[in-house]
């Protein structure tokens, strides 16, 4: 209530002219403790509706309201009140509250409330007396904080002069408009004020009839625009056919029913559930809804009972107040919808159900739309907005969508079979039947990577300078096939390198190596993703990559995400270098990672600013600012998942910017450099995780792609082996792994994790497991290799197990990138079922890179993870696996935490189902740019891509 401006005039005129002792005090009081606690304030309340002349507060509102109304004024002068009670004071300055909503009981609340809704109710049948302002004024000021929508649309309404207010049943006061504000009213005002489009991005305020409450909650959840609001999908359909199939245990099915009792258990000390019971009515078994005539129909139906349980584990979750909380959420009588999977129970008729979704429908009406004919769109609930309510603001919004707000032309719908947006929206939300829904989210999916494909390419073009490279670089995407340069024309010392390798190129490396250069050659960057099954020879084909360029004149940077992979190139690199015949031409390779001393890092730097330097290998600290290059033009960017978008970039500020300080000017073989010496370096990035073809896309769209598809010849099919990790499976595990020692093998062991949990005790871990094999395998020696070990002694374990000093290294996935041990011929990976499938199958590869025979053994800790299993050892094809692995657990499994971080968000696209819509986009965007580059031609189109904001590259 505020003081100011009811009680206050009140009080003070009464102390002023009597001198009155109480109300002095009571006035002392306020004004020393502004912000009294609640049951302070409700006392001094009582205290001063007494102390003038009322009977309690309902008296003293119902007086003041008259005196109000009736033009009632007081001649008293408040300023001499003002003065001497200066923190009490009155106009613009803050209210001192004497309620507190935080505080305030709700009882009390409640009761007031009611107290002054009837007073409201008595007062406004007499037309004198409605007065809006003063009864807003002391509504708000009743129940601080509520100033909500309802109470505002009580005084809008009252202002328009609309008298029809309708209160709805409840603890709180809640006003209903019966007739909210016409949509077409508002369309109409909204379409001279903007082009149609914009609707979408318009203040989700747009909304007719929405209430000041309802809009602020809208807006606290994040649906600040119709667009927003829009693309808050249903989550499934509700259809009551799905209850008229006879009902099996284990099944997933929707019913709709009433709720019979909604009970909170305590069922020990640290454990209760919530119990919900619902009736429904389906079919008898095997009656189908043709059989149903009129009369018998009653016949036909039986009454099942749902039990649906949520358990809860932990004290706090046993006390009364918040089992009573969950009980109260579900009411009796409220018809819900409910799907889930049910479980048969032992009383006939009686169902159980433990996951499940449960939706309250408005009322029995609902319940009868959610019918055969009809599906019942049930909505994620979002910020605590209930579904059924956003159901409603969203049936609101589609009204007032115009039929022209679609970007995307005509005939781009037509080729591509695409409905138009508007209808798009409407088959969404409120769909006719499921093949309505089914076209509505093609087009939504069509949209969200056709917007993608476009930004990509429209960023990609803008890059370019004349018209011809634009044209050519979407001719390129429009036909995959490439070029490729002959290896005759490749510079002197790519053929010089190629000559020294101890084994000749499969034709995919041979392919992939023509394309790369046949880019190289070319003026434009080179945004290519190389990737290939496990073990299929990337490294070489990028090594090749960098002495092309090198040979050129130019620079190259190798860049990997561990340090343990930088070594391992690096030495690798230095001994293919030592077999050329011409040791003269060998480049000048360095490595620079973070445990480069300081010293040398000054040196490398040095080196790598005036030219003398031609290929670095190293971590993240080659993209480190201090790093400067003479003439780098290609980036190499191995596991470039890795890497953030922003750091692969960085290159491009690494700009060759000094032509003539090149050392190796006289080498230029080719004329691809001339008059591009401010050109961003070629990127290759590598790719080990391969994934389908769709994600590629998806994941680098504005990359080229290019795929090792064969094997170095000589592999032989690594054999594995699924086994249960009880006491026999591990007999067997150790028997084998003997047989490989004696045999003169060596054993990677895997571990999901480095110490021993208490959380996951059933968990096998690398350092606590050393002692044990140590033990076991009393005669070989055993190594330790894991994230958190130092990199010198990570190098050293390494070296260790390379050279044969240790014969079975205990490890966690740090292996699981890039690690080469050729002669590594047994992988056991323990609780394999904590695994992706791709990630065993990258795990996997690091065995049967020699000519030895390999075996991987994956041990399940479970006998139902087994089946997963399998699926490794029917097939060893990356792809086909990664593919599978996409469809069972969706693409952010598949590309583990850092590289589905880059993913785009696809609020309704599945990428491991939509692959055929991704392409479609594809070539939509290609059609779209190919007949305007800069999108000149199509400007909704381009307002709606700003709008979409597919510029961030790669989602990150
Ligand atoms: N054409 C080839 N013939 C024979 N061996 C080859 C050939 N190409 C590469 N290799 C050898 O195969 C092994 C694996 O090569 P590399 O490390 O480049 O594979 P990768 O594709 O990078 O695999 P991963 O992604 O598992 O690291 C290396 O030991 C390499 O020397």
């Amino acid at each position: 209530m505020r003081f100011s401006n009811f009680f206050f005039p009140k009080i003070s005129n009464l102390y002023f002219r009597s001198k009155h002792k109480s109300s002095g005090k009571f006035l002392e009081k306020v004004d020393a403790q502004r912000k009294a606690k609640y049951p302070d304030r409700s006392k001094l309340l009582k205290k001063v509706t007494v102390l003038l002349g009322y009977d309690g507060i309902d008296d003293s509102i119902d007086n003041e309201l008259c005196e109000k109304c009736n033009g009632g004024k007081d001649d008293f002068d408040v300023s001499l009140a003002c003065k001497r009670f200066p923190s009490i004071s009155l106009g613009f300055f803050p209210p001192v509250e004497l309620y507190d909503e935080a505080t305030c009981s709700s009882m009390d609340e409640g009761l007031l409330a009611s107290q002054l809704y009837q007073q409201f109710l008595a007062n406004s049948s007499d037309p004198k007396l409605v007065d809006p302002d003063s009864l807003y004024e002391t509504w708000t000021s009743l129940c601080p904080g509520r100033e909500d929508g309802n109470s505002s649309s009580l005084t809008e309404h009252m202002h328009s002069g609309s008298p029809t207010l309708k209160p709805k049943a409840g603890r709180n006061l809640e006003f209903h408009l019966d007739e909210p504000v016409s949509a077409t009213t508002m369309l109409e005002t909204q379409n001279t004020a903007a082009p149609m489009q914009d609707i979408l991005d318009r203040s989700i305020n747009c909304i007719p009839g929405l209430t000041k409450r309802q809009y602020s909650q809208l807006e606290n959840c994040g649906f600040h625009t119709l667009r927003k609001l829009l693309h808050h999908y249903p989550r499934t359909y509700a259809n009551l056919q799905n209850a008229e199939v006879s009902i099996d245990d284990g099944q997933y099915l929707i019913f709709v029913g009433k709720i019979l009792s909604s009970r909170g258990i305590r069922a020990g000390y640290s454990f209760s559930f919530l119990e919900v019971v619902v009736a429904c009515e389906v079919m008898q078994n095997g009656s189908t809804s043709e059989c149903i005539v009129d009369e018998t129909e009653s016949r036909k139906l039986r009454t099942i009972h749902l039990h649906l349980k949520k358990f809860f584990r932990g004290t706090r979750f046993t006390y009364q107040p918040f089992l009573r909380s969950l009980e109260s959420k579900h009411k009796e009588g409220d018809v819900v919808c409910i799907s889930g999977k049910v479980r048969t129970m032992r009383t006939k008729d009686h169902y159980e159900m433990r996951e499940y979704t449960l939706d309250t429908l408005q009322d029995e009406e609902d319940s009868s739309t959610c019918g055969k004919e009809t599906l019942y769109p049930i909505y994620p609930s979002k910020g605590g907005l209930k579904p059924n309510y956003l159901k409603d603001i969203i049936s609101r919004g589609l009204q007032i969508l115009p039929p022209n707000i679609d970007p995307i032309p005509e005939v781009i719908r037509e080729d591509f079979k695409l409905i138009c947006l508007r209808d798009a929206y409407t088959g969404i939300h409120q769909p006719k039947n499921l093949a309505e829904a089914d076209s509505a989210r093609r087009r939504l999916i069509f949209d969200e990577f056709f917007y993608l494909q476009l930004g990509r390419l429209y960023q990609m073009l803008e890059g370019l300078g004349t018209k011809l490279e634009k044209d050519g670089l979407l001719d390129k995407y429009r036909k995959p096939e490439l070029n490729a340069v002959l290896v005759e024309d490749w510079s002197t010392l790519t053929k010089e390198f190629l000559k020294a390798l101890p084994y000749s190129l499969t034709p995919s490396q041979l392919s992939s190596v023509s394309q790369i250069i046949w880019d190289l050659k070319r003026p434009v960057p080179m945004n290519r993703l190389l990737q290939g099954d496990v073990g299929c020879g990337k490294t070489i084909v990028a090594f090749l990559a960098c002495m092309e360029v090198i040979g050129s004149g130019y620079q190259a940077a190798f860049m990997v995400p561990t340090e343990l992979l930088a070594v391992q190139h690096y030495e690798h690199l230095l001994k293919l270098l030592e077999n050329m015949e011409n040791r003269q031409m060998a480049p000048s390779v360095v490595l620079l990672t973070g445990s480069t001393s300081s010293r040398q890092s000054n040196i490398i730097r040095e080196g790598l600013k005036n030219g003398d330097i031609s290929l670095v290998i190293g971590t993240h600290s080659l993209i480190a600012d201090k790093v400067e290059f003479s003439s780098l033009r290609i980036a190499v960017i191995d596991e470039q998942h890795r890497f953030g978008v922003i750091q692969r970039g960085l290159f491009n500020s690494k700009l060759y910017f000094n032509p003539a300080s090149l050392k190796l000017e006289s080498a230029k073989s080719d004329d691809s450099s001339k008059g591009d010496n401010i050109m961003a370096p070629h990127v290759l990035a590598m790719s080990a995780t391969p994934i389908p073809r769709t994600l590629a896309l998806a994941l680098y769209g504005d990359m080229s792609l290019t795929q090792i598809t064969d094997l170095p010849p000589g592999r032989i099919p690594i054999e594995t082996y699924i086994i249960e990790g009880n006491e026999d499976g591990f007999e067997i595990v150790y028997k084998m792994m003997l047989d490989e020692l004696d045999a003169g093998g060596k054993v990677y062991l895997v571990y999901p994790v480095i110490e021993q949990s208490e959380q996951l005790p059933q968990l096998r871990a690398a350092s606590a497991d050393l002692k044990t094999i140590s033990s076991r395998f009393a005669g070989y020696n055993c190594g330790l290799l894991h994230g958190k070990m130092k990199s010198d002694m990570k190098d050293e374990a390494l070296r260790r197990f390379r050279s044969g000093e240790t014969n079975i290294l205990l490890s966690t996935q740090v292996i699981e990138i890039g690690v080469d041990v050729p002669d590594a011929s047994m992988m056991v990976v323990m609780n394999a079922e904590r695994f992706g499938i791709a990630q065993l199958h990258q795990l996997r590869g690091r065995v049967g890179r020699g000519d030895r025979k390999s075996k991987c053994i994956l041990v399940a800790s479970t006998p139902s993870s087994l089946n997963r299993l399998k699926v490794l050892e029917k097939s060893s094809d990356g792809f086909q696996l990664a593919s599978m692995d996409l469809v069972l657990r969706g693409p952010g499994d598949l590309l583990g935490k850092k590289q589905s971080g880059h993913l785009p968000e696809f609020p309704i696209a599945r990428l491991e189902i939509d692959g055929n819509i991704l392409q479609e986009a594809h070539l939509a965007a290609l059609k779209i740019l190919g007949e305007s580059h800069d999108l000149g031609s199509f400007h909704s189109l381009k307002a709606e891509l700003s709008m979409r904001q597919p510029l961030s590259p790669l989602g990150d």
